[in-house]
């Protein structure tokens, strides 16, 4: 009879699984194995989308990418031990890049690993994740997944957003739990990412100091591209009229193409610039530390910088007018501050880099037609301009140095969050990883712009790629090396060195032995009408294209953060 029916239960599966959906989580980026097989397996029957890589680092890389393009936190499971560990550098790539991901590791039981007792997969992972990540938190007991994962949630996306290691011994997964119980401990996380409203005083001063400027300067980082305020970014650039620069992954918040953007003209700005305010974007080696000679003369310039995060202000040089808040609040508030009486920037300043910028792009210009065959850098990346000109809702992933480097500058972006490329910590590995979320989360098509030995990185999920039928393009630059390849061989002989040589590579023929479609090119027509094919078949394409050894610098435009020996030469 009912009064002997035992209470409906649940356990730790479920409990993991119900806290994340009630989260909004989606999606999971995985390598399955001991313990987290069955729970993948149970994520999928209730309708969780799992995509299963080759390797976790490209999986933690897809979950952290994302989260920079939905602001809620990606969400990368791991099995324990050497899985974490391959999951630790994008972890740490995540939080350095402060994009919100969450990696969640199975783990060996506390008892053993304390007492070091040697099991199957044993590590200390919570110990050694807590460095490398914003928060990192492990759950014993199925009644506190709930509160657990709600934690991981908040510190993944709230104020400055990163990585968070969520540790699960395997234990827990089993525990049984009454499944009213069960209900009651999930928590639905209550307005995770709150606006932080700036101090009217800080507003205030940022004007004043903006409106005395006689060359001011707007620089858009790619934390204005995340917050996805991006009609009061435009809005505040077009209303003021300043000039402005976008780093690489805040490229198409405005077109890149838009009348005021300085991009074409960034030497001449960094240098002459009097009044620089920073939107989102880190005074980090990226903008060469604010200082030196890419900043013009010793203390020539007024920085005001917004960012979310307190800490960030006199990072590197003083910053005379801090505005501390979420990007989308202090827009607005600088907004309201900019009434109808905003006196216009002086028109010889505009006019100067207006015209330094229209100078460079014609310079640059017949470069873009080179139709040589074997192709340069600049013919091929004129060919994957007119491309993305066409196609602006496509999304670029990007990374090599020659490759990287010169893609920045030459292919403009149209729209918000459409670059995603090596970003804060110039990391290679991120291609195939980035190409696969962007393509899951947002189902539009994906390029992926590789040089030919960042692709050797992630290479192996080119069968992940087929296998889930993705929309991704694959160009691979195929200048036979790492950078240009073409060291001297010490050993003698006439080829260069192997250590950064690598000759007739066919990348075309990998996407071919997964089932997608390889295609060699050699000329920059034959490489648009490859790409153009690609991004109109949606299937996985490789298009391996040959680029002249000789062509590029050793490590692009970076190649002076080298250390040179001072008693031999290399
Ligand atoms: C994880 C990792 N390993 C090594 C490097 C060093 N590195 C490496 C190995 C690059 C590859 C350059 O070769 P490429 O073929 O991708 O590019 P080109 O376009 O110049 O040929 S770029 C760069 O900074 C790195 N940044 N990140
Ligand atoms: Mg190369």
């Amino acid at each position: 009879s009912e009064t002997d029916t035992p209470p409906a239960l649940t356990d730790g599966f479920q409990l993991v699984i119900d806290a994340l959906k009630l989260n909004g989580i989606e999606n999971f980026y995985t390598v399955p194995g001991i313990p987290i097989s069955d729970l993948l397996r149970m994520a999928q029957a209730e309708g969780l989308r799992v995509i299963s890589f080759r390797h976790e680092q490209n999986a933690g890389n897809a979950a952290a990418i994302a989260g920079f393009l939905t602001k809620k936190p990606g969400v990368c499971l791991t099995v324990s031990a050497p899985g974490f560990l391959n999951g630790l550098t994008a972890l740490a790539n995540a939080t350095t890049n402060c994009f919100p991901m969450i990696l969640i590791s199975g783990s060996s039981e506390r008892e053993i690993v304390d007492l070091q007792q040697g099991d199957y997969e044993e590590m200390d992972q919570l110990a050694i994740a807590k460095p490398l990540c914003k928060a990192a938190f492990r759950i014993l007991h199925a009644q506190d997944i709930g509160i657990g994962v709600a934690r991981a949630i908040r510190a993944a996306v709230s104020g400055r957003p990163g990585g968070v290691y969520l540790d699960l011994p395997a234990k827990l997964f089993s525990q049984v739990l009454d499944e009213v119980e069960g209900k009651k401990s999930l928590v639905k996380v209550i307005d995770p990412a709150p606006a932080q409203l700036p101090d009217p005083s800080a507003i205030t001063r940022a004007l004043d100091v903006l409106k005395s400027a006689k060359r001011p300067l707007i620089v858009l980082g790619k934390g204005a591209a995340y917050a996805q305020a991006d009609e009061e970014v435009r809005a505040l650039v077009e209303k003021s009229g300043i000039p402005f620069l976008q780093m690489s992954m805040a490229k198409g918040l405005l077109p890149d193409t838009h009348p005021q953007s300085a991009g074409a003209a960034r030497s001449m700005v960094l240098k002459d610039a009097d009044v620089v305010m920073l939107v989102g974007a880190r005074l980090n080696w990226l903008l060469s530390h604010g200082k030196g000679k890419t900043w013009g003369a010793p203390g020539s310039k007024k920085f005001i910088q917004i960012d979310i995060e307190p800490k960030e202000m006199d990072s590197n040089v003083e910053i005379v007018a801090p505005v501390v808040g979420d990007i989308g609040s202090c827009m607005s508030a600088l907004l309201a501050g900019i009434d109808g009486n905003w006196p216009a920037p002086p028109a010889d300043w505009v006019s100067a880099v207006s015209a330094r910028r229209e100078a460079n792009i014609g310079k640059m210009a017949p470069k873009l037609m080179s139709n040589a065959s074997p192709m340069n850098f600049h013919g091929a990346l004129g060919a994957l301009r007119r491309v993305v000109k066409e196609r602006p809702d496509a999304i670029l992933v990007n990374e090599g140095a020659n490759t990287l480097d010169l893609a920045r500058g030459i292919i403009d972006m149209y729209e918000p969050r459409k670059r995603l490329d090596v970003g804060t910590w110039g990391v290679m590995g991120i291609g195939m990883g980035y190409a696969v979320a962007a393509a899951v989360e947002t189902g539009k098509p994906v390029l992926a712009i590789e040089g030919d030995s960042a692709f050797g990185f992630s290479g192996m999920e080119v069968e992940t790629i087929c296998r889930y039928k993705l929309p991704i393009c694959v160009v691979v630059f195929n200048n036979s090396g790492i950078y240009r390849g073409t060291d001297v061989n010490p050993t003698g002989g006439s080829d260069p060195s192997p250590m950064v040589f690598m000759p007739d590579t066919r990348y075309d023929k990998m996407m071919e032995a997964f089932g997608g479609v390889g295609v060699h090119v050699t000329a920059p027509d034959e490489l648009y009408r490859a790409v153009s094919e690609a991004m109109d078949s949606g299937k996985p394409t490789l298009i391996n294209a040959v680029i002249d050894p000789a062509a590029g610098t050793e490590s692009g435009n970076i190649g002076s953060l080298n250390p040179t020996s001072s008693v031999r030469k290399a």
